[in-house]
């Protein structure tokens, strides 16, 4: 099995007298995008910023590439990179400027005129930082993020107030970051961003981990299956439920509704093609992310807290 490269353990934090984090465990390994995701307030950035070593912890353990963040920050500085908030450059400084006193400052790691290129910032050099869209800082913040050559890149709210295309831009760079061997730790309570770009994420919920898995896992456990709806006259439907994978069949004579683990959408589809059915709108719906999100954090009516299973792990 693979050393995780990143791992938390029984992690616990009070403020003041007041707990916020509780038991908190999971592990992050090399290459993979984990995401931190929860409503506001559940400890997210608090979680994050012990691993990176810029909040002390009052009890668990955490090692990050054989590193204890509460006592070995300098180690860490050159294991780590993370995102700059918006306000961290001056508005004046040219995007030139900013790369060249980072990768300076960490050593000279890293040529900053390949950084400026691998990040599509050579037209934007002489440009000052305050002159730049979101989407431009954005892709600037990654780049200097990466002055260290990293091998485990913090992200957080990354692309909140970006249009889809600058979305998706900094998706694929995010992507690229990952496929060459670092490890991205990504908060976020963008369900969508979730779903898409994390290989797994750790859901934390009033403190705690209610969920780990990747998005997929996370839905399906969550949500149960598929939901395959089509229309249908008149037709007999019967057998329906005992094609493999399928759990329920509701038909109210225009439309049918099957729910099912994931094979039903084959199975059921090859049962109608069987009776000389094709439903020209047979659509399978997978719930997301975001419905399972749904379902784990919101509580029941006339209860105030979730039951919330260990969905699933590495
Ligand atoms: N320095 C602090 N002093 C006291 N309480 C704090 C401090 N930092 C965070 N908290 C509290 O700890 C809890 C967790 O905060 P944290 O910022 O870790 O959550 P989060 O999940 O990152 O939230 P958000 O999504 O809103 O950024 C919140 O109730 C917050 O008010």
């Amino acid at each position: 099995m693979t050393q995780p490269f990143i791992s938390v353990h029984n992690l616990s934090k009070r403020y003041g007298g007041r707990q916020v984090l509780h038991d908190v465990t999971f592990e992050a390994y090399r290459g993979e995008i984990l995401g931190i995701v929860g409503r506001n307030g559940m400890g997210k950035t608090t979680t994050v910023e012990i691993v990176q070593g810029l909040r002390d912890r009052d009890g668990g353990q955490v090692d990050v590439a054989g590193h204890d963040p509460a006592h070995d920050r300098s180690a860490l500085r050159e294991v780590v990179g993370a995102q700059l908030q918006s306000c961290a450059l001056p508005d004046r400084m040219r995007v030139d400027e900013a790369l060249r006193v980072f990768t300076r400052l960490a050593g000279d790691v890293v040529d900053w005129r390949e950084l400026r290129e691998q990040w599509g910032l050579t037209q934007l050099g002489r440009s000052a930082y305050g002159g730049l869209s979101g989407g431009e800082r954005q892709r600037l913040f990654i780049a200097l993020a990466l002055a260290n050559r990293p091998r485990v890149v913090f992200l957080d709210e990354l692309t909140q107030g970006l249009d889809p295309v600058a979305r998706q831009d900094t998706w694929r760079l995010v992507r690229q970051v990952r496929d060459r061997g670092a490890t991205v730790v990504l908060v976020t309570h963008d369900m969508e961003e979730a779903h898409l770009l994390c290989d797994r994420v750790v859901l934390l919920h009033q403190g705690r981990v209610s969920a780990v898995g990747t998005p997929r896992e996370l839905a399906a456990g969550v949500c149960g299956g598929v939901r395959i709806s089509f229309s249908a006259q008149p037709v007999d439907l019967s057998g329906i439920e005992s094609v493999p994978g399928v759990a329920t069949v509701r038909h109210d004579g225009t439309t049918a509704e099957v729910t099912g683990s994931a094979v039903a959408a084959v199975t059921v589809a090859a049962e109608l093609a069987r009776r000389g059915l094709a439903p020209h709108d047979y659509d399978v719906h997978r719930p997301g992310l975001a419905e399972a999100f749904l379902l784990l954090t919101t509580p029941p009516a006339n209860e105030s807290e979730t039951v919330t299973p260990q969905v699933g792990a590495r």
